[in-house]
């Protein structure tokens, strides 16, 4: 179970502009996180508080102007290590060599890096021999799910789903040391979702170190796919570990109201709202919200 890539500390500040007032999206802090090749680790938490920060710092290609503090590092198969850190072109050019090759990467807009004048098939057989990828197209199609029709068409002619398992289709071809898949699974419906999830399972299985970004616990839940589990909340990962034992027995107030959240568990609504990450003050923490929540229940029943 060798690590394949590796924070300490990694924090990200992204300059933002709001009405004519600049700020700091605190869109990571202080971020400790592995990834093992043959294991499934996913990153879980609400909309905003920072897992496609993480994606895309895994792949280096965090915008331009964005402050990178910590460690962020591939170890290859070799243990040769390539700090990941920073960002613009100069981490965008240290990087180049990585993507798509050592590190795949199935982004959560999956519909948007394909050409579309050109037909899905035409555009995965030019991946799959840029990256000399073993497998042939129909193959890889077959593997994602997708019927073989699919290889004619063009990208406008696919559903949302089906862009995303071709889009899982290209992060595959060039048989990654580790797989980034973006919420792979929104927008399917519980079936194809847990056949996407099994896919990923046996791609962590067959050697490959697969780092799962999710909101959806209920199908994580379902599928037992993660075998590491972290949960972010407001940038920070508040609590990891063995996904089994954080699903069921979960130590943080944050990742129990996360699951009381979830349908087979009652929905009872996430108190109060995710904080603005935008100046977020540091030591700012779920309790704030709980706190914050609060007081406004109060005033109301008053
Ligand atoms: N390029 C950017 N410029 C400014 N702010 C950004 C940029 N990218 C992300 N952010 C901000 O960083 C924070 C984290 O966003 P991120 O997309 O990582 O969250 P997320 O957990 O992936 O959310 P979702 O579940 O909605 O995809 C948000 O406040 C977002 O507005
Ligand atoms: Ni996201």
């Amino acid at each position: 179970m060798s690590v394949a890539i590796r924070a300490k500390g990694h924090t990200v500040r992204i300059p933002v502009n709001i009405r004519g007032k600049a700020g700091w999206v605190h869109a990571a802090t202080d971020v400790d996180f592995t990834a093992c090749r043959g294991r499934v680790h996913a990153v879980v938490g609400e909309s905003g508080c920072g897992k496609t920060t993480l994606a895309t710092a895994i792949l280096g290609m965090l915008p331009a102007g964005t402050l990178a503090g910590g460690q962020l590092e591939y170890v290859d198969r070799d243990g040769r290590v390539t700090a990941l850190t920073g960002a613009g072109r100069a981490a965008a050019a240290r990087t180049a060599g990585l993507r798509g090759r050592e590190i795949g990467y199935v982004p959560q807009s999956a519909a948007t890096y394909l050409t579309p004048v050109r037909r899905v098939g035409a555009q995965l057989r030019e991946t799959l021999r840029e990256l000399r990828g073993k497998a042939t197209a129909q193959e890889l199609l077959a593997r994602v799910n997708l019927d073989p029709g699919a290889m004619d068409a063009f990208p406008h002619e696919l559903s949302g789903g089906m862009l995303q398992r071709a889009a899982l289709a290209f992060a595959l071809a060039g048989d990654p040391d580790v797989l980034v898949a973006d919420e792979p699974i929104s927008g399917l419906d519980p079936h194809l979702a847990q056949l996407t999830l099994g896919l990923l399972r046996a791609t962590a299985d067959a050697g490959t170190a697969v780092v799962l970004i999710t909101h959806d616990l209920q199908a994580l839940a379902e599928s037992r796919t993660a075998d590491e589990l972290s949960v972010m909340y407001a940038g920070r990962i508040i609590e990891t570990g063995p996904a089994a034992r954080i699903l069921t027995a979960p130590a943080e107030p944050y990742t129990m109201d996360l699951l009381a959240a979830l349908p087979a568990n009652g929905l009872h609504p996430m108190p109060g709202l995710p904080p603005e990450l935008t100046n977020l003050p540091p030591d700012y923490t779920y309790a704030d919200r709980l706190r914050a929540a609060a007081e406004l229940e109060a005033d109301h029943a008053r």
